[in-house]
């Protein structure tokens, strides 16, 4: 049989430009274990003004989404996840690359990932997760809370799953295309 491997990690596409996967260290002992997920001595690029706690079921989907304005934040507490980055910066050298991850929560890891990145997380199990940004959601989302439909085949991120949970917000996200012409000039 098959063993997992539950090691948080890139497992296709490109590493983006300015996106950093942190491994964190668990101190483990006979209690339970103690993990630092931020600190500002990593010197991490997040100026994070607001962390929140996410609780994902099995099979959803969230994203994917996109920010001119600011950067985030992604650390996988408890579960399984898979992760979809591509890059929509057109003076960026990995302009319209695609990143694609796997986290699981025995192997802590934050990933620190900068604006105008398309972004999407799908949980196979239930899942906890932090995430933090640099603007808070009380001013960014009125003005720049983008979405694309996950499964535009032009992302190309190759998804391992077909038909998950997703907002109803999400589930009228425009495609790719329409997307770059509504951020353009970007
Ligand atoms: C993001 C956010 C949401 N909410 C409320 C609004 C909704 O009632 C509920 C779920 O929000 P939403 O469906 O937007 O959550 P996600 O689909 O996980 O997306 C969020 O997290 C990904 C990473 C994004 O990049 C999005 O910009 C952000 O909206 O939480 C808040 O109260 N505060 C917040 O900061």
């Amino acid at each position: 049989m098959e063993v997992e491997v539950k090691k948080s990690r890139l497992i296709a596409g490109t590493e983006i430009e300015g996106v950093v996967l942190k491994k964190l260290t668990e101190h483990r002992d006979q209690r339970g274990s103690f993990t630092e997920i931020f600190n500002h001595r990593w010197n991490l690029d997040l100026d994070a003004v607001q962390w929140s706690l996410v609780k994902s079921e099995a099979n959803v989907y969230r994203g994917m989404h996109f920010h001119k304005r600011h950067d985030e934040y992604f650390c996988l507490i408890q579960g399984k996840c898979e992760l979809g980055l591509k890059d929509m910066r057109s003076d960026s050298p990995t302009y319209l690359e695609w990143s694609q991850y796997e986290l699981h929560g025995e192997d802590l890891a934050a990933l620190i990932f900068p604006r105008g990145l398309l972004h999407g997380w799908y949980f196979p199990v239930p899942s906890v997760h932090a995430q933090s940004v640099s603007e808070s959601y009380v001013d960014y989302g009125k003005d720049d809370n983008w979405g694309v439909v996950w499964n535009d085949p032009d992302i190309g991120v190759p998804w391992t799953f077909d038909d998950p949970i997703v907002s109803l917000r999400a589930g009228d996200f425009p495609d790719l295309d329409s997307f770059k012409k509504a951020i353009a000039p970007f």
